[in-house]
């Protein structure tokens, strides 16, 4: 080891990180097919627009719950997305049984539907099922049957245990069972639509897929104004999000009759990549997608439809769904499913606008900062700016949450966070080093006990500390109370001060003179012994208009301490005398 080397760490080198064997069974998994599609256009591509959207909370959602929901629940469920703005909603499995039947039959019947929302309902391709459900869509305005059935190997080898060609027929033969259906049970009031999907889509080898769908097209034979949605499902999450992007722009560059399909795509989230590939899946040609709201459905759940709304507003692109309201979505969603939203689910989690961590809390405060004065400039409100506030990538605001939670404290906070509570609840703007005092003031309340300090504790603590009310007997404390005082200018701009005030528990008239009543006022305190000198003085208005409070902050050595007061008054000089006293008191406590 050379001399100078001595003493310091040893670096790390790629060495360190040479792989070992895990002992996990991967010998158990196989690798995922790529496609071979080496010309891709869809990662250029940007999404711009909002898809067309189909919630299926009340279907896939549904069958995956533990407790299914009641009619009630369900009935809550399908208002809320209707005042959403969801314009397709698929609302059962009307042949699984008489709840979904009846509830089906329940909201056309108390024309719960608006004229400009389509229903859509799930079936089997079974001659049976496909009757009963076509059955439960009698009076609808819009209504879309959606069949399917599971095209991949698996499924044909063990489920259906047929060939290629007979798994094909099952959805040929029940597209034109639907169609069959609809002619003979529904009436002319039903604008009637028709949805296909290859279950399993994921595992399904490509060319078998779009054979299939072909199939189901050449029955229901979709021309200007009769649209196919062909609806290619994750059934179970399986590849990379761009993986199932490749797959997308196949299948839409591979269908004929491509101008009358609808493309759908229907993520689930088994590899905690949904949204990706919803997102991606668009840019890949897809039209439209199915979800559920905060990722509800089989398993990890189905796409979640919240995040992919709230992503398209973060980017400027109008969702087209109405979430100002989350938190209400929020509680709907939880009644009907009967399961809570993780508090840190996006957008809508109760913490997820909100940050501990004295950094975080340090770049929010100055951003916020930054964009109150960029809008004063302007002439503007904040909310005419766009929006860039750091760690907040939305406005709370716009999804009907308050600043209230943006900022919390505890041991991991930093003086930020607190001004930033100080500023937010009580009109208080701390100057930094006064910021930097009582932040050390809170951690040591952060470090004995622990957990999270509230606003309402941390402005008990700032009153304690700085602002103890004369009024009260058990919170005043220090030696000097200022009853009143008047001060006089003469021409060569010398003030003179005379206070009343109490020092000691004393009664007291105090005079002294200076350039200006805070030096007054120190010269008249150096008769009681207090020996003050002036560091640092900022004040501001803490509202509008004629009342309006200013609250006065001086930092002051008083006796060999460097120390900050406070004081709050309608009239400035009285705030800084008030101020003085602030300081005083604390030197001597
Ligand atoms: C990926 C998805 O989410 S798909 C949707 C899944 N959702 C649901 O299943 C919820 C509602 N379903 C139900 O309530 C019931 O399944 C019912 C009432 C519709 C039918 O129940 P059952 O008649 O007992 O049949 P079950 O669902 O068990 O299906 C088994 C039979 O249907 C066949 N089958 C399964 N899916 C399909 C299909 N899509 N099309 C045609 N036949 C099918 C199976 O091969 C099997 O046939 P077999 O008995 O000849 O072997
Ligand atoms: C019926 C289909 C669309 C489905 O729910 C799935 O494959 O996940």
């Amino acid at each position: 080891m050379s001399e100078s080397s001595v003493g310091r760490p040893t670096p790390v080198t790629n060495a360190t990180h040479t792989q070992k064997p895990s002992g996990m069974p991967i010998h158990k998994y196989g690798r995922y097919e790529a496609v071979d599609i080496a010309d891709r256009t869809w990662p250029d591509n940007r999404i711009t627009v909002a898809p067309r959207w189909l919630s299926t909370d009340l279907r896939d959602g549904n069958q995956a719950l533990i407790d299914p929901m009641s009619p009630a629940r369900k009935r809550e469920m399908f208002d809320l997305l209707v005042r959403m703005g969801y314009k397709e909603i698929e609302v059962g499995f009307p042949s699984s049984g008489e709840t979904d039947f009846a509830f089906v039959r329940s909201i056309i019947e108390d024309g719960a539907i608006p004229e400009d929302v389509t229903i859509s309902v799930l079936t089997q391709a079974r001659e049976e099922l496909i009757e009963r459900t076509v059955e439960s869509l009698r009076g609808a305005h819009r209504a879309t049957v959606h069949l399917y059935n599971a095209t991949a190997p698996t499924f044909r080898r063990v489920v259906f245990r047929g060939s290629r060609e007979q798994v094909k027929q099952i959805a040929v033969d029940g597209t034109r069972l639907v169609v069959e259906y609809a002619e003979k049970l529904l009436g002319p009031e039903t604008v009637f639509g028709y949805q296909y999907s290859p279950e399993i889509f994921t595992d399904t080898e490509l060319d078998f897929a779009l054979e299939v769908c072909e199939g189901v097209m050449d029955v229901w034979q979709p021309e200007a104004g009769r649209e196919i949605i062909l609806n290619l499902p994750a059934t179970v999450e399986r590849s990379t999000p761009s993986t199932h992007a490749d797959r997308f722009e196949w299948m839409s560059r591979n269908l004929s009759r491509r101008e009358y399909v609808c493309l759908s795509v229907h993520p689930h989230n088994d590899r905690g990549t949904a949204v990706a590939a919803a997102e991606l899946a668009i840019m890949a040609g897809a039209d439209r997608i199915e979800g559920c709201l905060f990722g509800q459905g089989e398993r990890t759940g189905n796409v979640d439809l919240v995040t992919l709304g709230m992503n398209l507003f973060s980017q400027g692109v109008d969702p087209q769904i109405d979430f100002s309201q989350i938190d209400e979505i929020r509680r709907t969603s939880e009644y009907c499913n009967q399961m809570e939203v993780h508090p840190r689910h996006p957008y809508a989690g109760d913490l997820v606008y909100t940050a501990f961590s004295g950094s975080h809390q340090d770049a929010i405060k100055k951003g916020f900062d930054a964009m109150e004065t960029e809008a004063r400039a302007a002439g503007k409100t904040v909310d005419d700016l766009v929006w860039n506030v750091p760690y907040l990538p939305i406005d709370p605001k716009d999804v009907g949450r308050s600043y209230e939670a943006v900022i919390r404290v505890n041991s991991q906070s930093g003086k930020g966070g607190i001004a930033y509570v100080l500023k937010n609840d009580h009109k208080l703007d701390l100057p930094r080093r006064m910021q930097i005092e009582f932040s050390k003031i809170i951690q040591v309340k952060t470090d004995t006990e622990g957990g999270e300090v509230t606003p309402a504790a941390i402005w008990s603590v700032f009153q304690d500390e700085y602002l103890p009310n004369p009024d009260n007997t058990a919170a005043r404390w220090g030696r000097v109370q200022l009853r009143s005082g008047q001060s006089t200018t003469d021409t060569d701009g010398i003030d003179t001060l005379t206070v009343e005030a109490v020092v000691d528990g004393v009664e007291t008239v105090l005079s002294g003179s200076g350039n200006g009543p805070i030096s007054a006022f120190f010269a008249a305190l150096g008769a009681v012994g207090v020996d003050a000198r002036l560091l640092d003085y900022t004040e501001h208005t803490m509202s509008e208009g004629a009342s309006a409070q200013a609250a006065s902050y001086i930092e002051c050595a008083i006796d060999g301490k460097v120390l900050w007061g406070i004081g709050i008054d309608a009239n400035t000089t009285r705030a800084s005398l008030k101020a003085v006293v602030s300081a005083v008191n604390r030197a001597s406590r």
